[in-house]
């Protein structure tokens, strides 16, 4: 009897269909008792020789398998409905939190793992919820209604069956509670094993460039075989929770039988009297025997359960309080002010009161509305804190973000991060057409406005260059593009946004440095009217920025335009004569 308030959470989204499928499978429950009560008088009746009432019993029995495989069927289809909507809901919600969760979450869970509880984990609850959940309540229901039918017949044989059944049902929890322990840890594994699968096809590249293939093999070999060896264990527990029941069903089911023949041989019962407990004895244990055969159903979602509530419940890294729509009548004017930031862990994370090793300390400037602001710095020197500050995936330990003139929190969440398009070093492009990746920004963009964005991300002829152009299905049939057309593709999406901010996160880092001037040129074009914040792997790229913010090791160095900041001959001009030299990539 395998329970966990998150499953019984989950099965409250089908709550209907549910109460259907158990009913339906009580009335199955019942077809087998009037079958064992049939058959019994038929036994009876041919023991007395009494062979006419032969037909009509035998024909009724006939009629209750009938009626039993008809309301069997319907019962299968209404719980795979229930676990079908039990799943999709799951799945809502988890994602729903994920989305609100954010990208920081999956800094601390790793991808492989996140996916293997919404994939893996949710259909264990779809298992749990179709199959275990009903049987369980009819393997509680039905034994005290076969107890008081024995009972009515030969209560003496209650004194057996009352305590082999309770041996039967709460015998095996034990087993139970210890297998759940060990489902959890089975899980834990599971899922470390998904994530570590996941990670070597992504970074497949990176292995293969390094050598690394066949010593990550070697390891997902030893973790899968160490993943197997959890499962045998596992499974030999549950045998002895198997043996259990059937240890209880059997001796419970012959006790029985033996008490009855004596009673019958002692000229103590009739026929009927004999048979009927016979019969009845049996069926007693056929609920503990069905819920045994769903066991497995019952273990993949109580394994997967205290997975799945940790997402569910998972807090989010900054609390959604604010209300109001980020919408301007203008580009905003970003604002930091003062603000300090340290990472819960990690290398910048140790807390000291003084701000050393914050990721940022004390950093204030304005990049104006409308303009374009470029950030530049070392690295390490916290200028994607600074873009994740702005987009909330964290709040300041101290300090203000203000976007014209109010804090980021007092906007809603979604809106704020609608208000903000971002482009990133990591692009994401799904396997649909180049339309359609265009327009998951803005789904209502006409073909015109797809190219024009296209057009000023620098990508438009080479879209055009594709079979299918526009059309051209992402990933399939050799429509695979480089890493820089990536970027301009979604450089183009970012751009067929209304969103009034524009972050470049080292957008054009794949980008040769010819494209990359020729990109930021166009871009720039493009962003006119919007407040852009620029991250640039090359220096050169973002000379003709109106304001350039240079940061080191947290703080704030200078705020200038290129040419002053040269004229300062501090760590901006340092860095600019480095990129200019051969070893180049100090640059930020
Ligand atoms: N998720 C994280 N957890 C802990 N520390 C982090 C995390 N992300 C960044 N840091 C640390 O915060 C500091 C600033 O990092 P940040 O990524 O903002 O620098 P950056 O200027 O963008 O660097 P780069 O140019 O190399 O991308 C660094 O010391 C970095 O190690």
């Amino acid at each position: 009897m395998m329970t966990h308030p998150e499953l019984l959470r989950a099965a409250r989204a089908a709550r209907g269909p549910l109460a259907a499928a158990t009913a339906l499978l009580t009335a199955v429950a019942v077809t087998w008792l009037a079958q064992a009560v049939l058959l019994a008088l038929a036994l009876a009746a041919l023991a007395r020789g009494e062979t006419d009432r032969l037909a009509p019993l035998l024909a009724a029995v006939f009629a209750a398998v009938v009626i039993r495989a008809v309301l069997a069927r319907r019962q299968r289809r209404i719980a795979a409905a229930a676990g079908a909507l039990v799943r999709v809901r799951l799945r809502d919600v988890l994602l729903e939190r994920l989305g609100r969760l954010g990208p920081a979450h999956l800094t601390t869970a790793r991808a492989g793992a996140v996916r293997t509880t919404l994939v893996d984990g949710v259909e264990g609850v779809d298992a749990y919820v179709s199959r275990y959940l009903p049987q369980l309540i009819v393997s509680c229901l039905m034994p005290p209604v076969l107890l008081l039918a024995v009972a009515a017949v030969q209560p003496w044989a209650l004194a057996v069956l009352v305590p082999a059944l309770t041996l039967a049902l709460l015998g095996p929890r034990w087993w139970d509670r210890l297998l759940a322990r060990r489902g959890k840890e089975h899980w834990d594994t599971y899922e470390g094993l998904g994530a570590d699968y996941l990670e070597a096809l992504q970074g497949m590249a990176t292995l293969r460039a390094t050598g690394a293939v066949g010593r990550t093999r070697a390891r997902l070999e030893r973790r899968s075989a160490l993943l197997h060896r959890a499962t045998v264990a596992k499974l030999r527990v549950s045998l002895i929770d198997t043996g259990l029941t059937d240890l209880a069903v059997q001796g419970g089911t012959v006790a029985a039988a033996v008490l009855a023949a004596v009673s019958a041989a002692g000229g103590g019962t009739t026929a009927t009297a004999t048979y009927l407990t016979l019969m009845l004895a049996s069926e007693c244990f056929r609920p503990v025997r069905d819920l045994s055969r769903e066991w497995h159903a019952g273990y993949l979602g109580v394994s997967a359960a205290d997975g799945l509530a940790a997402l569910r419940t998972a807090e989010p890294a900054v609390a959604d309080r604010g209300t109001l729509p980020a919408r301007w009548p203008a580009a905003p004017e970003i604002r930091f002010e003062n603000v300090t930031f340290r990472y819960p862990s990690g290398e910048a994370g140790e807390d000291t009161h003084d701000g050393r090793n914050a990721a940022l300390d004390g950093v204030t400037f304005t990049a104006p509305a409308g303009r374009v602001t470029a950030v530049v710095g070392p690295s390490g020197a916290g200028k994607s804190t600074l873009l994740a500050l702005l987009l909330r995936h964290h709040d300041p330990r101290g300090g203000r973000v203000l976007l014209n003139g109010t804090e980021t929190s007092a906007y809603s969440l979604e809106s704020l991060r609608r208000g903000i398009a971002v482009v990133s070093q990591e692009t994401c492009l799904f396997h649909d057409t180049v339309a359609g990746n265009l327009r998951l920004a803005r789904p209502d963009a006409t073909d015109a406005e797809l190219a024009d964005a296209a057009r000023a991300a620098g990508v438009h002829e080479e879209i055009m260059a594709l079979p299918g152009g526009y059309a051209s299905v992402l990933g399939e049939r050799g429509t695979t593009l480089s890493g820089g057309q990536r970027q301009r593709l979604a450089l183009a999406r970012a751009l067929l946004t209304d969103a009034p901010v524009l972050l470049l996160d080292e957008a054009t880092s794949a980008v040769d440095e010819r494209g990359e001037a020729r990109i930021t040129g166009s871009l720039l074009r493009a962003a006119r009217g919007r407040t852009c914040l620029v991250i640039a792997h090359r220096l050169e790229s973002v000379r003709h920025a109106d304001r350039i913010v240079v940061l080191d090791r947290g703080r704030l160095d200078a705020v200038g335009d290129h040419r002053s900041l040269l004229d300062d001959d501090g760590l901006y001009a340092a860095l600019v004569a480095a990129g200019r030299s051969p070893e180049g990539e100090l640059a930020a």
